[in-house]
């Protein structure tokens, strides 16, 4: 049994839990980055010298999160934004206000990579909607480049969720944790190649639940 599911379900899933159920998005979010962060926790990481290199979008607010809880648990956690902080979307902006609280450093995003032991990848989830060109193409690059190991949030990116293609420069992950559902994408032989390691985090979400109306 596949239980994957299309870009459009997984945004129809958490608008439904949003708006009509009444669960916040930061507590999806919430959700998300501890079902990440505790995979990060257990698995065979070095968390000595963590980035997490976040866009301005949700998937960004989902790594900073995850930024937030690796710091409380004792991890170094450096975070790269990949854009102007005063574009970033809401949840995002109150994710980047909480780790102000912790002094947690917030960098320009940068192709230097080199002393980082783990890349936490939030820079696109089911958000991608072209491919990854110019300078998003430089840091996955470099990403891609680094001796880290690479755990990619919700979606590797730059990987299209739905085929399993890469759009252009695409992060090659170690590990990925999905929310709520696996992706189609992730079933085809090329997807795997990219998510590594999958992981699907219950974050609160759920398609055909028998209250939907
Ligand atoms: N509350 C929610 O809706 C939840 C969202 N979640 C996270 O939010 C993600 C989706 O967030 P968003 O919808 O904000 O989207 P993303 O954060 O995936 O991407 C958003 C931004 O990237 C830009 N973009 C897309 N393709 C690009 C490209 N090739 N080059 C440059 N910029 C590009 C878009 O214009 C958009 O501004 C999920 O993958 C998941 O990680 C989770 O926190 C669970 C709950
Ligand atoms: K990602």
């Amino acid at each position: 049994m596949t239980n994957s599911i299309s870009v459009a379900d997984a945004r129809r899933g958490d608008s439904h839990t949003i708006q009509e159920i009444g669960i916040p998005s930061l507590v999806l979010m919430e959700r998300a980055a501890l079902g990440a962060a505790n995979r990060l926790l257990t698995g065979d990481y070095d968390l000595t010298n963590v980035l997490v290199f976040a866009g301005t979008g949700n998937n960004g607010g989902d790594g900073i999160a995850i930024a937030r809880l690796l710091h409380v648990r004792g991890a170094k956690v450096t975070v790269m934004l990949t854009g102007d902080r005063a574009k970033a979307s809401t949840e995002t902006t109150q994710q980047l206000k909480i780790i102000d609280y912790y002094k947690i450093p917030v960098i320009p995003a940068d192709i230097n990579l080199g002393d980082y032991t783990t890349i936490v990848d939030a820079i696109f989830g089911i958000g991608l909607d072209r491919p990854v060109e110019g300078k998003f193409a430089t840091w996955i690059n470099a990403i891609n480049g680094s001796t880290a190991k690479v755990f990619s949030v919700d979606v590797p990116s730059g990987l299209n969720a739905d085929t399993g293609e890469p759009q252009g420069a695409t992060v090659k992950a170690d590990a990925t944790s999905s929310f709520a559902y696996s992706k189609k994408g992730f079933d085809t032989a090329v997807g795997k190649q990219y998510t590594g390691t999958l992981f699907v985090e219950d974050i609160g979400v759920y398609l055909h639940d028998k209250y939907e109306g």
